[in-house]
């Protein structure tokens, strides 16, 4: 049996971190090649394919794609290839928090009978907290908290000298639709418990940046009929990127593992 065609969206930290993977893991899945728009320059391993536009990617068949490369991509390209009947895993879910973007891609789903799989990514708990939603929650806090430099290129650098911060601060505090938004390198997590709980106006975001912080720490709380849970990942940043935990490009290779499995835990 051929092995099935898996290509990325975008060739970043991510994609690279789940090539490797693949590659070790032994499961006999790998990365078959990146879409990448012809402007955007970049290295590929031997062996690798590129595709610079959605319909040639579209004529190849793929039969998953991922997509890891930025909320635009998730806006213009993601509902083509469901359209096209090619399921796609979604990792730059901050844009699913447009109603929008949301309706596009449920719409496109449908006509080309395909799944948009929304990963877990950086974040755990959601299983939970999915569960606790059905007899009603109270309320879903998310903390997030990363080194200076993982919040450069952000409105953080606006609100703070980051370069000199000197102690842990706050510089956001507002609901998910802002925070997923705004930071959409960064806070894709707020996203995920936003759709697995109380929604993007529901649930409260609270940003820090902490010179102190050797790594991505994600805070999870939520209350209402079942109970209370509260937890806390400390994450490892991708090295490629600071903004990026490993843990998120794990949870995208777990999708794919999933997807090709008959048994689904
Ligand atoms: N759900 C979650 O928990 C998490 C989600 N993410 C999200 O996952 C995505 C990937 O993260 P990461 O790999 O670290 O990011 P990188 O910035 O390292 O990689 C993004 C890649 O996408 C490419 N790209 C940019 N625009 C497009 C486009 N329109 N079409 C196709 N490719 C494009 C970039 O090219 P170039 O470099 O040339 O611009 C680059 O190759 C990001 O959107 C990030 O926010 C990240 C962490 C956790
Ligand atoms: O990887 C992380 O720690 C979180 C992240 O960047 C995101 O949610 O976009």
């Amino acid at each position: 049996m051929t092995s099935p065609l898996i290509v990325s969206i975008g060739f970043g930290a991510m994609a690279r971190s789940l090539a490797a993977s693949l590659e070790k893991g032994g499961s006999g899945l790998r990365l078959g090649g990146f879409l990448l728009p012809e402007h955007l320059p970049t290295d590929a391993p031997a062996g690798m394919r590129r595709w610079n536009s959605v319909d040639d990617l579209i004529a190849a068949r793929p039969d998953l794609v991922i997509e890891c490369a930025t909320h635009a991509a998730v806006r213009e390209t993601v509902p083509q290839l469901l359209e096209a009947g090619i399921d796609v895993v979604i990792v730059s879910i901050g844009a699913l928090g447009d109603a929008g973007t949301v309706a596009r891609i449920e719409a496109a789903a449908k006509t080309g009978r395909a799944r948009a799989i929304a990963v877990s990514g950086a974040i755990g708990g959601l299983d939970v907290l999915r569960s606790a939603k059905l007899a009603g929650l109270d309320s879903v806090a998310y903390i997030g908290r990363k080194p200076p430099t993982a919040w450069k290129g952000t409105p953080a650098e606006r609100l703070l000298d980051l370069p000199n911060l000197k102690e842990a601060t706050v510089f956001y505090e507002g609901d998910a639709v802002e925070a997923a938004r705004d930071y959409p390198k960064n806070t894709n997590v707020t996203a995920a418990v936003a759709l697995a709980g109380l929604g993007f106006k529901g649930t409260r975001v609270r940003l820090i940046a902490d010179p102190a912080a050797s790594g991505n720490t994600h805070e999870l709380e939520a209350k209402g009929a079942f109970g209370s849970f509260h937890i806390l990942l400390n994450n490892k940043p991708l090295p490629e990127n600071p903004k990026t935990s490993w843990l998120a490009a794990l949870s995208v290779e777990q999708a794919v593992l999933r997807h090709f499995s008959s048994l689904e835990v």
